[in-house]
């Protein structure tokens, strides 16, 4: 599968990706390639599920803490009936997804197939807990982001703790999803953190962002890492975002 896949890659980036060929073929053949190659990809058993998976709900891996900390949030998203009036939800959970592109579109376009191997960096590993373990609210007047973060076995960094770049990771994570509600087409600019206290493996932890200022195209948020009950301070950051020119903001 794999083989035929990179040889129909091969095929198809001589055909379709290039300019030049345009210019070499006939119009009419270059329409005629294109249509079979199209076609073979169509057909090719893609591994993945048309449904994308939504890995901020709880698994079998969530332990008591973080299993209650979810509840909890999870209960003020719902919308509760006053009266006769509806009340808005205090919090909304951010759903998660493992890649990009929500489904297969067949590969129409090389960048495509490459496209659909690809995977959200948090959400790639198989084994439910082994890594990035995390669910994501956000409040209704979106100045606030909270996580939920068990971290797994995998995230090991000096001995029985959490590596600093997995913390980082979760950090950038969370303060660029709290961003994101605010302003589309963001880039993290800057990240600057401090680790205060190592965090346990296996440990469940709190990241809290607030939004500190928003100026031109850039957006400036804070963020701490505490122990779930708030008594330890684990880390602390300030992240900027700039709405990117590249990306088309
Ligand atoms: C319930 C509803 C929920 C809805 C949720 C919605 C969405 C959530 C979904 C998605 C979010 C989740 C996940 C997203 C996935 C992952 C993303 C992770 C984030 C990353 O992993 S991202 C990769 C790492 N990131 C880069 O790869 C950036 C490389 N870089 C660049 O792409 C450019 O560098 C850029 C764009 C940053 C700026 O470039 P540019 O040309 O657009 O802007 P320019 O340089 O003109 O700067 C404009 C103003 O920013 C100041 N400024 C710039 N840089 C600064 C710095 N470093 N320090 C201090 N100030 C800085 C200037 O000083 C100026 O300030 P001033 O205007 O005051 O003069």
């Amino acid at each position: 599968m794999a083989r035929t896949l990179c040889r129909i890659f091969k095929g198809c980036q001589s055909i379709c990706s290039l300019p030049l060929m345009k210019t070499r073929l006939h119009p009419s053949a270059s329409v005629l390639l294109r249509t079979v190659c199209v076609r073979r990809m169509l057909t090719l058993p893609f591994r993945f599920s048309p449904k994308a998976q939504d890995f901020s709900l709880p698994n079998s891996s969530w332990g008591a803490e973080m299993r209650q900390l979810y509840e909890h949030y999870n209960s003020q998203c719902e919308e509760e009936m006053k009266g006769e009036e509806k009340q808005d939800w205090a919090w909304k959970r951010v759903p998660s997804y493992n890649r990009t592109l929500k489904h297969a579109t067949g590969g129409v376009y090389l960048s495509k197939i490459y496209q659909s191997k690809a995977r959200f960096f948090t959400r790639n590993i198989k084994e439910p807990g082994a890594a990035f373990e995390y669910v994501l609210f956000v409040s209704k007047d979106e100045q606030k982001c909270v996580c939920i973060f068990q971290a797994g076995h995998l995230l090991e960094g000096p001995q029985g703790y959490v590596h600093g770049g997995a913390i980082a990771t979760m950090i950038d994570t969370v303060t660029v999803t709290h961003a994101s509600v605010l302003t589309l087409l963001i880039m993290t600019a800057n990240l600057n953190i401090n680790y205060r206290r190592p965090i346990p493996l296996g440990s469940t932890v709190l990241i809290d962002s607030s939004l500190n200022k928003t100026e031109g195209r850039k957006v400036l948020i804070s963020c701490k890492v505490t122990s779930t009950d708030g008594s330890k301070l684990h880390t602390e950051a300030t992240a900027l975002f700039v709405v990117s020119r590249l990306l088309g903001g």
